[in-house]
């Protein structure tokens, strides 16, 4: 019965439901508005020239409605930039592009929020992990998926849990930090019971809470500090799939596959994998998982370079800890330096695109692409 009442408040408080009940869709107020032009000045990264124009435009458009000066000339690059990007905006009211620049405001400055301080010990078998079973072990420290019954499908708990994990990971004495799920899957990827738990304040507060959230998910694997690497233990979906291209070494059992069926599901690519993959594999072939639901085995995820290297299933824990225990008495410091190295160059570029991911993502959330992709998982059980 919950199951069926939160489901009826989701179709409910669906905008395209709601406009046609009653023709009138909740909007950024003028207060929200001048809240975000605020928290804009606060930003303490440069958010890269796309977002600055995508910003700029929306203002703009928010302020003064559709674009009407005149283009201005050739040479002019900086002022037709911000008229291009204008422009593109095309006919939006003005109300949209103030929950738009509201939205993107809100989603930079969460990617900017400092990680918290207080976190529960790793290693400790008594620590608090409801969806997690964390360990710290000959200088590993292993973060376990651990809701097999659902194939470790990420609850908004588990999300949670595994920043605070990963923040845990990130200061304590370790070498590695290992990721891997529990039973046969590595992991399902969203769970998409998220989308169904609407609250009073209707599905654009859930779409937004949402970004956030995953923004700031995101920007944990972007920031974290020393090597990070991915066990997968079985199947990958979605997210678990997309995150991958921010691990430092994948390992992957050969009954692994790796799908990430976005368009599918009415949604957009998130994990920074619109840039990680296309960078990895070439962009082709990133859009045939990205757009077009492309499942990989693990020798094709293996030759894209998406995976590290596969191990077959009967021997795959053994070789791989084997591996691992190895590779953990190397000096951590120099570990965690060269690590650094590699991914600082790119840090700021993948926060840019996290952003610009979660923003089209609470777009999609709100689309009636998306909700019929998650009621016929629901209604019908419809598997990918
Ligand atoms: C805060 C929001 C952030 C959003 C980030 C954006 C992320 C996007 C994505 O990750 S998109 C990918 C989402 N994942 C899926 O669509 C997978 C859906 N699941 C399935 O298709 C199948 O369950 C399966 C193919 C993964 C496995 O099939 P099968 O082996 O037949 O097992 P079951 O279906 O019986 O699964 C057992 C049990 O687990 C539940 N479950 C599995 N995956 C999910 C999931 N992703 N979300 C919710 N629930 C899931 C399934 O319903 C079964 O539950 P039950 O025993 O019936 O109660």
């Amino acid at each position: 019965i919950e199951k069926i009442i939160s489901f009826y408040r989701l179709i409910q408080s669906f905008p395209a439901v709601k406009l046609h009940l009653t023709g009138a869709v909740m909007r950024a107020t003028e207060v929200e508005f001048d809240k975000a032009k605020e928290h804009l000045k606060t930003l303490k990264n440069d958010p890269g020239n796309d977002t600055k124009l995508r910003i700029y435009a929306l203002f703009k458009q928010a302020t003064q409605g559709s674009c009407s000066s005149p283009k201005p000339g050739m040479l002019d690059f900086v002022n037709k930039a911000k008229w291009e990007a204008w422009n593109s905006l095309g006919n939006i009211s003005k109300e949209d592009a103030r929950q738009k620049y509201v939205d993107l405001v809100g989603t930079l400055i969460s990617s900017e929020a400092p990680i918290q301080k207080e976190a529960t010990t790793a290693g400790d078998p008594k620590s608090s992990y409801q969806t997690l079973q964390v360990t710290t072990e000959n200088n590993i420290t292993t973060i376990l998926l651990n809701r097999p019954e659902k194939k470790n499908a990420i609850s908004r708990k588990m999300y949670e849990e595994i920043m605070q994990a990963l923040e845990q990971a990130g200061k304590d004495d370790s070498v590695l930090t290992v990721m891997t799920g529990s039973g046969d899957y590595y992991c399902s990827g969203n769970d998409l019971s998220n989308f169904t738990q609407v609250g009073a304040e209707g599905v654009e507060k859930l779409a937004r809470d949402s970004g956030e959230l995953l923004t700031r998910y995101v920007s944990h694997f972007i920031d974290f500090p020393k090597p990070l690497i991915a066990v997968v233990n079985g199947p990958a979906v979605g997210i678990a799939v997309t995150g991958l291209g921010l691990f430092d070494v994948v390992y992957a059992t050969d009954r692994a596959t790796f799908h990430a069926p976005f368009s599918q599901l009415g949604q957009s690519p998130e994990g920074c994998s619109s840039y990680t993959f296309p960078k990895m594999m070439g962009t082709a072939k990133a859009n045939e998982i990205l757009l077009f639901n492309k499942k990989l085995t693990a020798a094709q995820a293996c030759d894209l370079g998406l995976v590290t290297e596969v191990f077959p299933d009967n021997t795959f824990q053994q070789e791989v800890w084997k591996k691992l225990r190895a590779y953990a008495k190397l000096p951590k410091d120099s570990l965690r330096y060269s690590k650094q190295l590699i991914r600082g160059m790119e840090k700021e570029k993948l926060h840019a695109v996290n952003a610009q991911e979660c923003v089209r993502l609470q777009e999609r959330w709100l689309s009636e692409e998306c909700m019929n992709a998650i009621m016929s998982f629901f209604q019908n059980k419809s598997k990918l």
